[in-house]
């Protein structure tokens, strides 16, 4: 194994990323120590500095867009869209639903995650994965591999049960990607204030889950009530994903699912998420 994975190092070149990064120090933190001080990294040539003049009449004219109205085909609107897009580039948008108090006030989910990328195995960034604890690595490929298989089978049956042949949706996937999310939802002093996972469906074709036997969290959408996912021992939960309510027209459902803390207890849950890459090498994972 220990061959693979150094192959598997060198392929790291190979790992779709965002945008490349250097390390760089936390600038909140290099403020607090020391606000006066910057370090000469960050200091620019002056004449690499952009010459601002504030030009309020010109600001005025960066495009305001209505959503609205561009929503309900108005076609001066689409002229005005179509404006900004040739002349600036940028534009702002009014009127687009989204309300005051998600705009402000986006609570954030009593959790960590740690999200790591198991297949195929060229896109693992074994950099980035916990060296502790020791055999965690082993652990982690032998269980996306046992998973990979438990997957592989699942399409098979739902493939012919959509009326395809066995290896339909397994063909489809390509090169089927692999994503590992480890959930750590710590204890909670106030369990009903907040929530472990804000409520959403998964992007995944299929979603498959691991959770503690003797601890509930998970609750999934159905008949307009919250029903929680009682753990059955060694069972692994399976989730229909977009995707596949995509693929297959609407016919399965991909089901809005939350997770909840405990007061007293802390819970883990590890997800494999199957997602797809679109010729774009856009990943679409949760
Ligand atoms: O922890 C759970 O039970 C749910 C986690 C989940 O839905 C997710 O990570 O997508
Ligand atoms: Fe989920």
């Amino acid at each position: 194994m220990g061959s693979d994975v150094e192959e598997i190092a060198r392929e790291e070149q190979d790992v779709p990323t965002y945008a490349a990064s250097i390390p760089v120090p936390n600038v909140q933190e290099m403020v607090k120590g020391d606000p006066s001080h910057i370090p000469e990294r960050y200091v620019r040539n002056q004449e690499d500095m952009p010459k601002t003049t504030y030009m309020k009449s010109l600001s005025s004219k960066i495009p305001v867009i209505d959503l609205s109205l561009l929503s309900n085909g108005h076609e001066e609107e689409l002229k005005k869209l179509d404006q900004a897009l040739k002349e600036w580039g940028f534009f702002q948008v009014v009127n687009h639903g989204v309300s005051e108090r998600v705009l402000q006030e986006q609570k954030l989910d009593w959790s960590d995650a740690l999200i790591l990328v198991t297949f195929p195995s060229k896109f693992r960034r074994l950099k980035f994965w916990p060296s502790t604890p020791k055999d965690l690595k082993e652990i982690i490929e032998t269980y996306s591999t046992e998973v990979r298989r438990v997957a592989e089978e699942l399409l098979g049956s739902i493939s012919f049960i959509m009326g395809m042949e066995k290896n339909t949706l397994l063909t489809v996937h390509k090169e089927m990607i692999q994503a590992l999310r480890i959930n750590y939802y710590p204890h909670c002093p106030k369990p009903d204030e907040v929530l472990g996972i804000s409520p959403h469906s998964d992007a995944s074709t299929i979603t498959i889950l691991l959770q503690e036997d003797d601890l509930n969290g998970l609750q999934i959408s159905h008949g307009g009530e919250w029903v929680p996912v009682e753990p059955i021992s060694n069972a692994l939960v399976v989730n229909v994903g977009d995707v596949s309510e995509i693929w297959s027209n609407g016919k399965y459902k991909s089901i809005e699912h939350t997770a909840v803390t405990n007061e007293n207890k802390a819970r883990i849950s590890c997800i494999i998420s199957l997602p797809t890459m679109s010729k774009l090498d856009h990943w679409i994972i949760w």
